[in-house]
Order: C-alpha cells, then sequence, then structure tokens
C-alpha cells in the first residue's frame, strides 16, 4: 500500500499569555482566541509559497518565504529531511500582533504541528517534547511561556533544567474567565526586557517566588479570593507600568 501525504493541512493555534502575573519567563495561559493556518500543495516552486493572510488583524505580516509560519514549517521537514513541497498557506489571523498575544508563537508552533501533521502519514512524526525544543529555538528571546501553551493548551508552567525545557500543564478552572486588555499600538517586548535589571533585591524575587506558589494552589484549591493579589509582581510590572515606552495606560490596568 503506498502512503499518500495529505492534500492539506489545518491547524488552529491559541493566543498566549505569557509572564502571568508573577510568572515572569515561566508561567503561560492558552487564551480561546485562535489563529487558523492552511496548508496544501500548490505549484512548482517550493521557495516560493503563495501566503494569503485573511483578516484585518493580519496587516503588515509578510507573504514572502521570510514569514515565520512558512519558515517554522520548513524547519521540521528540513530537521527530518523531507523534501520541501510547493505549498498554498492561508493564514486567517484573528490575533493582533505586536500586542502581547503571543501572535507569533502561534505561527511558530502553526509551522511546526502542520509540518508533523505533513509527515506523519510516513511515520516521522515528532513527539510534542521535540516540537517544543524548536519552537522555543524558533520563537525570538529563547523563552517558553509562549510557545509552551500554544501547543500544549491551558495553563502551563515552564523552566529549564540543564538546558532541557519542561513545560507541565496543569488545571486551569472552567469557571474562570480571562478579560485581556491589550493595546491598539505594539509594544516592543525586546526593547521592554532591556529596561530590566540585572539584579533584584531578595525582597523582591521571594515577593514573586510566594505568589507564584499562592496563584498554582488557589487554582487549585478553588481560593479565588486570593488571584488578585496572587497575580502580583516586582519583576517586570513596576517596569511595564514606569514605561511609556512599553504601554502609557498599563499604570491603570495594573
Ligand atoms: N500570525 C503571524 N504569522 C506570521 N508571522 C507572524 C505572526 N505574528 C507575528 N509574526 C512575526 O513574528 C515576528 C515578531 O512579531 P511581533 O513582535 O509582532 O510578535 P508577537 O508575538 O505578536 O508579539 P508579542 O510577544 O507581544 O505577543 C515578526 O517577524 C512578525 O512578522
Ligand atoms: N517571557 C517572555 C514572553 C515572551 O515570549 C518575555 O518576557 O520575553
Amino acid at each position: 500500500m503506498a502512503l499518500v501525504l495529505p492534500v492539506m493541512v489545518t491547524v488552529l493555534t491559541p493566543a498566549t499569555s505569557a509572564n502571568l502575573g508573577p510568572g515572569f519567563d515561566s508561567l503561560g495561559l492558552a487564551l480561546q482566541l485562535y489563529n487558523r493556518f492552511e496548508v496544501e500543495e500548490w505549484g512548482s516552486d517550493p521557495d516560493h509559497p503563495k501566503i494569503e493572510v485573511i483578516g484585518a488583524l493580519g496587516e503588515g505580516l509578510s507573504t514572502g518565504p521570510d514569514n515565520m509560519f512558512f519558515q517554522s514549517f520548513m524547519l521540521l521537514l528540513k530537521r527530518l529531511q523531507v523534501p520541501i513541497p510547493s505549498v498554498r498557506i492561508r493564514m486567517t489571523i484573528n490575533i493582533p500582533h505586536g500586542c502581547g498575544l503571543g501572535s507569533s508563537a502561534t505561527a511558530v508552533v502553526g509551522g511546526l504541528m502542520a509540518a508533523n501533521e505533513w509527515v506523519r502519514a510516513l511515520g516521522l512524526a515528532v513527539p510534542k517534547e521535540e516540537l517544543l525544543e524548536m519552537a522555543v529555538e524558533a520563537e525570538a528571546g529563547n523563552h517558553p511561556d509562549n510557545v509552551a501553551p500554544a501547543l500544549l493548551g491551558g495553563l502551563v508552567a515552564t523552566t529549564h533544567v540543564d538546558g532541557k525545557i519542561h513545560a507541565i500543564k496543569t488545571k486551569f478552572p472552567n469557571s474562570l474567565r480571562a478579560v485581556i486588555f491589550t493595546p491598539s499600538f505594539p509594544m516592543d517586548t525586546v526593547a521592554g526586557r532591556k529596561l530590566l535589571p540585572a539584579n533584584y533585591p531578595k525582597a523582591d524575587v521571594t515577593f514573586n517566588t510566594g505568589r507564584v506558589a499562592l496563584l498554582l494552589t488557589a487554582l487549585q484549591t478553588g481560593r479565588y479570593e486570593l488571584i488578585g493579589e496572587a497575580m502580583q509582581d516586582r519583576l517586570h510590572q513596576p517596569i511595564v507600568r514606569h514605561s511609556s515606552l512599553l504601554c502609557p495606560i498599563s499604570s491603570m490596568l495594573l
């Protein structure tokens, strides 16, 4: 029996909120808002995919070969030494980019997932742990707290241990809803990181470690009245709050 590669793969990847509360670089939550990526065989030039963007929120995203979804799609195929097919990609964009909702993570994870489904019939599909390692490499900054929940869904705790990424999905109560305030202008997260100090006072570190513990425990035990306090942070939110460069209205929200 001949193995047939799929004619079309569709992937939905969720928006994510990283740096959740006190969980700087470590806690991320998937949201029920999705970008949709469809890939199908088309044309005869593997180096130049036809990329269509649907939705006003996708304005400004590249439709050239440097498109992040396409780059991630190729990344896995190249690693598996599978020939790159000539494709058409349709991206339906429902998540604003550059606004802290993990738009690039949807493209990175979407591309890897689509490629993984593309090769599944060949018996070459790789486990999610491997996709996660590749997604973190592909996502600027090398932090897993957007790509891990984009890949696994739900609330995900992440960290590096001896160079290996650990990402554990934990239960998030169905009864809680996220309300997102996102600016109508882009925020530069790379510029924001440069404002962070190299060292922190011990009191700020223990403030955060205590609140990470409180947040996770409050979610697991139903002590929702503690969540407001447990979401407080001293490692990055105070910098955002005081930086008009990042978000002039954030001081009203945090
Ligand atoms: N949905 C998408 N599809 C393809 N490429 C994308 C998408 N979203 C972002 N990118 C690309 O990812 C890179 C980083 O974009 P950007 O800074 O807007 O990231 P972001 O993930 O939206 O930001 P944030 O970290 O604030 O959520 C840019 O090259 C951008 O074109
Ligand atoms: N923790 C990451 C989230 C974005 O991937 C950061 O602050 O850069």
